[in-house]
């Protein structure tokens, strides 16, 4: 036995993924050439553990496995799970594991003709999950048998077929066997389908409890099932359970994959995962739509929504609570306040009027029922005038130096507000005092003095458009931490979803490496990014208006910085998160942080002094400021905090690629 050729030998294989849960311990395994090995054993005893190991989908901790093909083209591998898209069709999915095979197109319309006549398969233009779980299962074989592998190794692969065809599949592997020389590792519940195999391997407890063709089996244990044997073996195994304790584990060793690929990047693998990407994404179209138009229209609906009126904070419907105690404005009393003045009416009701053009006013008689309006939410505010407002004012104007306090408080409006509503109280404060010094100014103009005495000192050029302003001012960091948002989301999502569907599994037994699989979620992601970032910029410049002084491009490319780094964030999480939940999770993390700490809700200069740390080390803080000062100054990449933006970004998405680099290594071994 020991001169036979070996397809597989395992030596002293330890395994186990928490320092309890000893998966292997130090297995040892030999598959003769040319023979169907049959493995048998317990649910959760290690078989797939053992087979992922042979593939080289998990490292050892300790042993080694040797492999006598030196290619991963020459191995089939078919995982326990369905692993396929199951949004193609059964040619696509043909197509794209034939091409990271190398196989021809032509060959592969052929090969795969032949396995659907032989495994009874729907046809080929039916989508994988339309099909039933035994009919997948048998697609799952046909994509393992389609470039006609040396060594196959199937899990489970006969679960849920029909005994008849599971029949035909067994001749189908002895004939193969017998008549191409190859080799067949196979696991199997059901021991008395593994009397076919030419050797049996009997696993438990992370070990081969026996290793012997099945007749040996039957012979050597006085049997005349295999599960007698297996039970028999069993109960031995329990009673010669080590006296001494568990014996100790041994050192990990570091440890490579047994079988090599064929270089770290092929065009052909690459172009089948790029044909097979577009495909899923043409499939899920309203996905990536999704994605493409989020930066673009959430801001351009805030942009639309906010500026109704006026381009102001927007007062609501809701009254204000008005106590006039000067006067109730329907018996007025007429003021002679001096001669060279106008009678007026009651300053009060003036004021009273201007302020009805733009609020609802609700009359209270004291500060009290006001009041308590507020707190009932009838109201939003109170206004209180005070008696004798109008003489009071009168005085305040035209005789300062006689104006004690009572003459001052009298001529005073006070106001109070639910300060819930910021961008009401905000706009109401400036309404409420820009009313009340317009009707100070049509006294004074009564009285034949300049309107220009009852003004603030001061005189603003230019006036503010306070929503635009803000939004103009939001519109950096919103913009930089949305698109660094979907693109990390869109690269985690996609890269988690196609690992737990056990699809990279699959596609990297048969030869695609991790460099491919990164290099083409760059180049699909690009390809999406430019498209986000033309319906962005021209939504927001062309349609919306917003400000950009600046360069364009130079924007654009800054954007497409912030881009990258989100995709390196992107790939960094997909390493470390396995389920797609928590990669949710730290979306919504990120993006909340980001919009915290970048300054879209809330100035950077105004945070907590235990969060600007955080602020200025996130990249994104620097480089929207950066395309702030693009788009709102206009200046270009020779300023230091644009150049300093670039800078950041970069070694932003450098760390965030180091560290995917280091986890990948220590994770997986290596990037093949
Ligand atoms: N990635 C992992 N992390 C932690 N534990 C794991 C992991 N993969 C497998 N295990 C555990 O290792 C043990 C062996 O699992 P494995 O899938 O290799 O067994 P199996 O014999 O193939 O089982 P089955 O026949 O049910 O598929 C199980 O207890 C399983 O929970």
């Amino acid at each position: 036995m020991s001169d036979e050729k070996l397809a597989v030998h395992v030596k002293d294989a330890y395994k186990r993924y928490t320092p309890t849960n000893v998966i292997l311990d130090g297995l040892t395994m030999r598959v003769p050439e040319g023979a169907i090995y049959g493995l048998l054993g317990p649910s959760g005893c290690g078989k797939t553990t053992l087979l992922s190991s042979i593939v080289g989908q998990r490292l050892l901790d300790s042993g080694s496995i040797q492999v006598s093909v030196k290619h991963k083209v020459q191995v089939g591998f078919m995982p326990q799970e369905i692993a396929l898209n199951t949004e193609f069709t059964i040619s696509e999915v043909f197509h794209f594991y034939g091409r990271i095979c190398m196989m021809a197109d032509e060959k592969i319309v052929q090969r795969g003709d032949e396995l659907i006549k032989f495994l009874e398969l729907p046809p080929l233009s039916r989508i994988v999950g339309s099909c039933s779980g035994g009919q997948q299962r048998r697609i799952s074989m046909a994509v393992t048998l389609l470039h006609n592998p040396k060594l196959l190794i199937l899990d489970e692969p006969t679960v849920g077929v029909d005994p008849v065809l599971c029949n035909d599949i067994w001749e189908y592997f002895v004939k193969v066997v017998r008549e191409e020389g190859k080799t067949i590792i196979i696991t199997t519940h059901y021991i008395e389908e593994a009397k076919n195999s030419h050797m049996i391997g009997l696993m438990r407890g992370g070990i081969l409890l026996a290793e012997e063709p099945p007749p040996i089996l039957l012979q050597q244990y006085h049997c005349d099932t295999l599960e007698e044997v297996f039970l028999k073996l069993s109960v031995k195994q329990e009673k010669e359970e080590p006296l001494g304790g568990p014996k100790p584990y041994p050192k990990i060793q570091p440890n490579e994959p047994p079988i090599k690929n064929d270089g770290i990047f092929r065009k052909e693998r690459f172009m089948a995962q790029l044909i097979k990407n577009i495909n899923w994404t043409r499939r899920n179209w309203t996905i990536t739509l999704f994605v493409i138009c989020l930066p673009a229209l959430l801001f351009s609906i805030i942009g639309q929504l906010t500026t109704k009126d006026g381009g102001d904070f927007p007062v609501g419907d809701e009254p204000l609570a008005l106590v006039n105690l000067e006067s109730d404005c329907k018996n007025e009393t007429i003021y002679k306040l001096a001669k060279r003045c106008v009678d007026t009416r009651p300053l009060s009701c003036r004021y009273t009027d201007n302020l009805e053009q733009i609020f609802n006013m609700d009359k209270y008689d004291s500060y009290d029922d006001a009041l308590n309006a507020v707190k009932k939410s009838r109201a939003f505010g109170v206004v209180v005038l005070p008696e004798n407002f109008t003489r009071y004012m009168y005085i305040r104007l035209t005789d300062q130096s006689s104006a004690t306090a009572k003459v001052l408080d009298g001529s005073t409006v006070n106001v109070s507000f639910d300060s819930t509503d910021f961008g009401k109280v905000v706009r109401s404060t400036r309404e409420l005092s820009l009313r009340v010094l317009e009707t100070i100014q049509d006294l004074a103009e009564d009285c034949g003095f300049p309107r220009k005495m009852a003004d603030l000192p001061i005189t603003v050029v230019e006036k503010l458009n306070l929503v635009e302003e803000v939004l103009q001012s939001m519109l950096p960091p919103y913009f930089s931490s949305v698109v660094f948002y979907t693109t990390m989301m869109y690269t985690s999502t996609a890269i988690i979803m196609e690992r737990n569907s056990g699809l990279f599994e699959r596609s990297q037994a048969a030869g695609l490496t991790i460099v491919e699989i990164l290099i083409t979620q760059i180049v699909m992601q690009f390809m999406v990014m430019i498209v986000q970032n033309i319906l962005s910029f021209f939504m927001l410049y062309v349609i919306d208006q917003y400000t950009m002084r600046g360069s364009m491009a130079l924007g654009f490319f800054l954007i497409i910085l912030i881009q990258f780094c989100g995709m390196s964030y992107g790939f960094f999480l997909s390493v470390v998160i396995s389920a797609e939940k928590n990669v949710a999770y730290a979306g919504i993390f990120t993006i909340l942080s980001l919009f915290m700490l970048t300054g879209s809700l809330w100035p950077t200069e105004a945070l907590h002094w235990l969060l600007k740390p955080f602020s200025r080390i996130i990249p994104i803080t620097l480089t929207a400021e950066a395309y702030y000062n693009i788009s709102l100054r206009g200046w270009n990449i020779a300023h230091y905090t644009v150049y300093m933006g670039i800078v950041y970004i970069l070694l932003g998405t450098a760390f965030f690629i180091a560290l995917t680099y280091l986890t990948v290594r220590f994770n997986y071994g290596s990037f093949t």
